[in-house]
């Protein structure tokens, strides 16, 4: 869990690609986003975000988790800061090994909801109730709410609380990059492809704005 300071900008450029860009001057002008029609700030940007050491550590083209935890730390550090929960709920709740049990059920024709159920795990067996506590305490309940950036409608509901302890304003989308960019950048693979497919079709969820 963690803060992202808007300072992050200075190293990540606006665009994030520091290789490309080149180191980016320290000092820079501080930008704090306005709501449109009235004088208070945005809700903050959050992320919560499950772990993926495939994804995050590998880099393996299964799955686009790296790439979202970059993505999310990146739009924080352009857009006044953030905040990221990270949650030790490494496939969606069923741990390292069994996420790798699925990848070889995944391997003979599996999707990955299937793969779960065969494993006899649920297909998403990750809570968030933890993050819900974890937002109230850095201070992100109350009416201003948060900006909550996934496509996961379920995280969303989840994240609020039984009571709506935390309000979801705004649901930003996570598309991943190879989409938006044609293929030049982000991941790009037939697996990452299908288990897209699968999160749009079976666990509804929504990858536009
Ligand atoms: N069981 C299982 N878990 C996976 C697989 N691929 C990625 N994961 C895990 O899925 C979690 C990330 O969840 P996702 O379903 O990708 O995304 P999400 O968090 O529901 O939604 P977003 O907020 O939109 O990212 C991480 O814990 C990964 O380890 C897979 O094939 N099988």
């Amino acid at each position: 869990m963690g803060f992202v300071p808007e300072e992050m900008a200075a190293r990540t450029g606006e665009d994030g690609i520091a290789e490309e860009d080149g180191p980016q001057p320290l000092e820079r002008p501080k930008q704090h986003e306005m709501s449109p029609d009235e004088d208070k700030p945005k809700p903050p940007l959050v992320r919560i975000h499950s772990e993926c050491y495939t994804g995050e550590t590998a880099w393996s083209a299964r799955c686009d988790c790296g790439e979202q935890l970059d993505e999310a730390a990146r739009l924080m550090s352009l857009h006044g800061g953030g905040v990221i929960v990270y949650l030790r709920q490494e496939g969606r709740g069923i741990g390292l090994s069994e996420k790798l049990k699925a990848y070889n059920l995944q391997d003979l024709g599996s999707d990955t909801v299937e793969a779960n159920l065969l494993l006899r795990h649920p297909a998403d067996a990750r809570s968030y109730g933890l993050a819900t506590a974890i937002l109230l305490d850095l201070g992100c309940g109350g009416d201003q709410g948060i900006r909550l950036l996934t496509n996961n409608p379920h995280k969303v509901r989840a994240v609020e609380g039984p009571n709506r302890e935390v309000i979801v304003r705004e649901r930003v989308a996570m598309i991943p990059l190879a989409w938006k960019h044609g293929g030049k950048r982000g991941i790009h693979s037939r697996e990452i492809e299908q288990y897209l497919s699968t999160k749009i079709g079976k666990m509804g969820h929504m990858i536009s704005d």
